[in-house]
């Protein structure tokens, strides 16, 4: 017999994997607290920007014309719960408010929600990103809770598919790791994994707390390694040094590898930020804290390009924002995503405001939501209207379309032909040829 996946929690993580567990042949039925989520994906919309996914959504969400209808969703928890054979928990897990530590409220929630109504014999498999030892408390909070008692069995299952490329990073993950305590939890996860075992997708087998821990270490490795790159960005500058053809010239090193070396801004989004943080509180109180100190440089190293861009485009418009505009492309926190949380492009619009500028931005997919947490700053419906009466233009997000830019047609809008380049990613020749002059950060001007 099929089993039946619910999915609780349809945000980012949930409503990708939802889809994608239906494409791989489950009945699955995803939940939500939040109505409104639950009510777009039911009309099979998807609540964020995410490429792929709303087709991926129509292929399968029940109701809709042609769809194979193994999809539906919920805003029940004892729908969830009486549905599911095994119940996926894709929850939140946020920074606390003035603390490093994960917010773990979310994920406790959601297991108190589904534990009563499990009255028969189920495998829960985490998905959040926890700190670790939460899935060994969780597992006694889950049993504890759950009619069935120990038949609901908790698994770990840390996600790393990235936003904008969810959908693939889901149907064929690099590797799947699973935290498990018993061969049953094995084998039901090795079944629902069974098509990208079989298309040769590693499946790593191993306990709770090494499972936990294989995703806090890699992404801190993945910020590690752009606020590497970003530190020799601060030398480069120092030295007249130019950090693309050093990173360049450093990945064709197959041990360094060319991946996560754009030196830039820096890194953003729901994920990389929180996530070291929650790491070093977590290491703090396991007394193992010394061992994750560098994590606090390689934070101090991201925030720091924020600030240096903030000064650079202070020094473009001859040293105060007062009475300046300043045209701002991207708010999102990395292109192909409309996702803004902690985005360096935002954060560098917003101090660029508070000190007095007139701040517009323009975001292909992302300006709804920057709206929304940042109503004081102005919004354009195209790069070309934000750069009217510029006196410098900011690009703090690589979306593809800001590489196809005429430099001559935004030239005819601006005050001042002045282009910083927040990612290093445009063609500087092609801009210092349309007459702009072309800065970056960690090259030469
Ligand atoms: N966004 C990403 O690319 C990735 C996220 N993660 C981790 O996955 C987790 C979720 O992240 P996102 O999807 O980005 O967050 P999100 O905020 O987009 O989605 C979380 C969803 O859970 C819902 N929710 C909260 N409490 C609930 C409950 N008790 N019952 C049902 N639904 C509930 C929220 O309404 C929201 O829709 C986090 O721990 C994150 O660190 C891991 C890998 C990738
Ligand atoms: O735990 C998570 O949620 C996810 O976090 C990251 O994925 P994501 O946040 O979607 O985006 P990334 O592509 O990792 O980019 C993160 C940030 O780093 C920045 N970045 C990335 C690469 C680079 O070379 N330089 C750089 O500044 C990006 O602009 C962005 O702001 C990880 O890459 C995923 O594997 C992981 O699952």
């Amino acid at each position: 017999m099929t089993l039946r996946i619910s999915v609780i929690g349809t945000g980012y993580l949930g409503a990708t994997h939802a889809a994608a567990m239906a494409e791989f042949g489950f009945e699955v039925l995803g939940l939500d607290i939040d109505p409104d989520k639950i009510a777009m994906l039911t009309a099979g919309r998807v609540p964020m920007y995410e490429p792929g996914l709303s087709e991926l959504l129509l292929k399968h969400v029940a109701g809709h014309e042609g769809s194979t209808g193994r999809l539906r969703f919920t805003t029940s928890a004892q729908e969830a719960a009486e549905f599911g054979d095994v119940h996926f928990i894709c929850v939140n897990t946020p920074q606390r408010k003035g603390e490093f530590a994960a917010d773990m409220s979310y994920v406790d929630a959601a297991i108190d929600a589904l534990a009563p109504h499990l009255t028969r014999p189920v495998l829960v498999v985490g998905k959040s990103t926890v700190p670790v030892g939460s899935a060994g408390r969780l597992a006694e909070r889950l049993a504890a809770q759950a009619p069935v008692g120990e038949g609901a069995e908790l698994a770990w299952n840390p996600e790393f598919l990235r936003e904008g490329f969810a959908v693939q990073d889901t149907l064929r993950a690099d590797r799947i790791v699973v935290g498990v305590r018993s061969e049953r939890a094995e084998q039901l996860l090795r079944e629902v994994y069974a098509d990208p075992i079989a298309a040769g997708v590693p499946f790593v087998v191993t306990d709770f707390a090494t499972a936990e821990l294989v995703k806090a270490a890699a992404n801190s490795f993945l910020a590690t390694k752009i606020s590497f790159i970003n530190a020799m960005a601060e030398v480069c500058e120092a030295a007249g040094a130019d950090v693309t053809l050093l990173s360049d010239a450093l990945g064709y090193d197959e041990r360094i590898g060319r991946k996560f070396l754009n030196a830039g801004l820096g890194f953003g989004g729901g994920c990389l930020p929180k996530d070291i943080r929650a790491f070093m509180a977590r290491a703090g109180e396991l007394g193992a804290d010394q061992a994750l100190t560098f994590l606090r440089e390689v934070d101090s190293i991201n925030m720091r390009r924020r600030s240096r861009m903030v000064e650079l485009a202070r020094e473009q418009c001859d040293g105060g924002f007062l009475g300046r505009r300043v045209a701002v492309l991207g708010a999102a926190f990395k292109p192909n995503s409309d996702d803004i949380r902690d985005s360096p492009a935002l954060n560098v619009a917003a101090q660029i405001q508070l000190q007095g500028a007139q701040v517009t931005v323009y975001d292909p997919k992302a300006t709804d939501n920057a709206r929304k947490m940042f109503p004081g700053l102005a919004y354009a419906e195209s790069a070309l209207e934000a750069a009217e009466g510029a006196h410098v233009v900011l690009h703090l997000t690589e979306w593809q379309e800001f590489r196809e830019l005429d430099p001559a047609e935004l030239g005819e809008v601006v005050a001042e032909r002045r282009l910083l380049d927040g990612r290093n990613a445009l063609d500087a020749d092609a801009w210092r040829a349309a007459g702009w002059t072309y800065r970056a950060l960690g090259r030469p001007s």
